[in-house]
């Protein structure tokens, strides 16, 4: 099988990769990086969460980022919705998509969302009603589908479980999360396989950490069985809180840079995305993480410097 002429590459650097920032990131930063983004062409930017501010204190400004960005036509921006509580903010705020957020392993769905799997779908079905009568998007996130930080190996069964319960409440896409970043290619392969079996393919995507540096491989494992939505991170934001000092989510740069290599069309704008993984990670204080965009400022810069 061939290729897909393009492919859609979800932005969510200013959710999974902010999230976990021990500083708090003023607002006017976070309102700032999903402008640029947009502005590079992504079709669908996770802009923040409506999640308990107890529970994740970085994401507590989702109102005020919201309000302050400029929506770009053309543009989706997501947001995280674990309960009815989240989904009415999110609403409020004006979000596109709403995303509710499970896991294929027990004990990860306890320490994330303090419930079990079977309890989350219920506190999912309401939330995923309400934004399907408002019109709204509904994505559904399955965490740990390829390992998990307590549980260890996660059989393909359970991930299928889920997509099924998910499908029942009705989402428009679902994703697949190596929220640990342990997969390998031929388990991605079989968990993509088996996941569309219930669910279609084309409306599956792929959430890949780097933290065994597998994504790309990944992701074009994914390619080679007919996936064709990824999440990607600018600037590879986003550690991993249980791998300490490793990398974070793929970085966009570097998932632009294969799929671009590949001819597959994503309508972004790679050397803007560059640009901004540069300012993020100074705003940030941190190393940029992303290969792909480090070499194309490089690039750059030395070109500016001989001409
Ligand atoms: C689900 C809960 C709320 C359960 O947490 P809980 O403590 O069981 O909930 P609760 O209903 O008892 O509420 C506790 C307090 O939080 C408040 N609260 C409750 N809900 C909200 C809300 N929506 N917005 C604002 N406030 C809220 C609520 O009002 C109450 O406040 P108090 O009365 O004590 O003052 C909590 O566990 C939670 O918010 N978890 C979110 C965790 C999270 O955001 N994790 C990161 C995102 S998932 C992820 O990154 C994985 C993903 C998607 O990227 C894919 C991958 O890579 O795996």
């Amino acid at each position: 099988m061939g290729y897909p002429s393009a492919v859609k590459v979800i932005e969510v650097g200013p959710r999974d990769g902010l999230q976990n920032e021990a500083q708090p990131v003023p607002t006017e930063v976070k309102i700032a990086l999903v402008d640029r983004l947009s502005a590079a062409g992504f079709a669908n930017i996770e802009a923040t969460s409506f999640v308990s501010p107890k529970w994740v204190p970085q994401m507590a400004d989702g109102t005020d980022v919201m309000a302050g960005i400029a929506r770009r036509p053309g543009t989706l921006y997501s947001a995280l919705t674990p309960n009815m509580k989240g989904f009415e903010a999110a609403l409020a705020a004006g979000v596109d998509e709403i995303v509710i957020f499970g896991a294929a392993s027990e004990a990860f769905s306890q320490r994330n969302i303090n419930c079990s799997i079977a309890e989350s779908i219920d506190r999912f079905a309401p939330v995923a009603e309400a934004a399907q009568q408002a019109g709204l998007r509904v994505r559904g996130s399955i965490s740990c589908a390829l390992g998990c930080p307590y549980q260890g190996a996660v059989p393909v069964a359970s991930v299928v479980d889920v997509v099924q319960r998910l499908q029942t409440l009705g989402c428009d896409e679902i994703d697949i999360a190596d929220t640990i970043g342990v997969g390998t290619a031929e388990q991605v392969r079989a968990v993509f396989d088996a996941a569309a079996r219930v669910f279609p393919m084309e409306r599956l995507s792929g959430h890949f950490h780097d933290t065994y540096g597998q994504a790309l491989a990944n992701i074009l494992a994914s390619l080679d069985v007919g996936v064709t939505i990824f999440h990607a991170s600018v600037a590879g934001l986003g550690g991993c809180p249980y791998a300490k000092g490793a990398p974070g989510n793929v970085a966009t740069e570097d998932v632009l840079y294969l799929l671009h290599g590949l001819g597959i069309a994503t309508g972004i704008d790679l050397d803007a995305v560059a640009r901004t993984g540069d300012w993020i990670s100074q705003q940030l204080g941190r190393a940029n993480g992303s290969r792909a965009g480090r070499a194309l400022l490089a690039r750059q810069s030395a070109g500016a410097a001989n001409a």
